[in-house]
């Protein structure tokens, strides 16, 4: 069984309680609901530098990254850094997130906010709105296409982007569909662990170019997206990198500095 595997075991438990504890109804009714959502693949566009930073305390790959920031900082800091989203970690039990971290930075912020989970089920996707994203992350290593169909039409119903991430070109050729927004090619193996841009450089052409194309994962310098950027990607999920240091919003202002120069 690999980290996947067991992460949605447990996930599958965790929706189903939460279902019986707040029922979608519930959900709809939250002010957040009706908030207006800003497009993170728009932003990503017209951007030359794409960084979507992250919060992440820890991670299955990792253990423990930074358990001493408040996300309410990190978000402002994130913003005032001139990052062009923020991807906002809601697992509990494997990265140390949780909805209410979500919240807290919709309120300390108004950049496009990725919930980063591991949707299994509709009803995340509705909480997701409800909590303040304006993206959701969908994975294709988790998911049918018939799921990822379902999940990524009713985002759009819902007025939020979708980012679909995947590790291979099978995962990419199943995926492909006009209801996503974003490619995203992550370039940590799951078994392993090991980070390589290869992945990205290799599915680079094999995406159409109707998809911002966005790399994951491993990023920890400018050199690394001055590689990707010739391959056609406009934005760079970037998480320990700024959250291992005391002050992420500083760590990615100098980083966007060293882009620019
Ligand atoms: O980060 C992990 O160890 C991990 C393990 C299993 C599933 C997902 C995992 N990470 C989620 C992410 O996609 C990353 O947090 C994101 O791409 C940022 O990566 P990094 O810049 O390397 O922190």
């Amino acid at each position: 069984m690999n980290i996947l595997d067991k992460i949605v075991n447990d996930k599958r438990i965790e929706v189903d309680l939460r279902k019986q504890l707040i029922p979608v109804k519930q959900l709809e009714a939250s002010v957040l609901f009706e908030r207006q959502t800003v497009s993170l693949s728009d932003k990503l566009r017209h951007s030359n530098t794409g960084i979507i930073a992250e919060h992440k305390r820890r991670s299955p790959s990792k253990q423990v990254i930074n358990h001493n920031l408040n996300v309410f900082d990190v978000a402002k800091g994130y913003q005032n850094a001139g990052v062009c989203g923020m991807s906002v970690l809601t697992d509990g039990k494997y990265f140390g997130g949780s909805l209410d971290d979500l919240l807290t930075a919709r309120a300390s912020c108004n950049l496009p906010l990725l919930r980063k989970e591991f949707i299994i089920d509709s009803y995340q996707i509705i909480e997701a709105k409800a909590y303040g994203a304006d993206v959701i992350l969908l994975i294709a290593a988790i998911l049918t296409k018939a799921e990822i169909k379902v999940f990524s039409e009713l985002a759009k119903q819902l007025k939020l982007d979708v980012l679909l991430e995947v590790h291979n070109e099978e995962e990419l050729h199943k995926s492909l569909m006009p209801s996503l927004d974003m490619l995203g090619v992550n370039n940590r193996n799951l078994k392993t662990f090991d980070v390589s841009l290869d992945t990205s450089k290799q599915l680079s052409k094999m995406i159409p170019n109707d998809f911002v194309k966005v790399s994951e994962s491993g990023i920890s310098n400018v050199e690394a997206i001055k590689t990707l950027q010739p391959y056609g990607y406009k934005g760079f999920l970037i998480g320990e990198n700024f959250m291992k240091t005391n002050n992420p919003g500083d760590s990615a202002t100098q980083f966007i500095k060293d882009l620019q120069s």
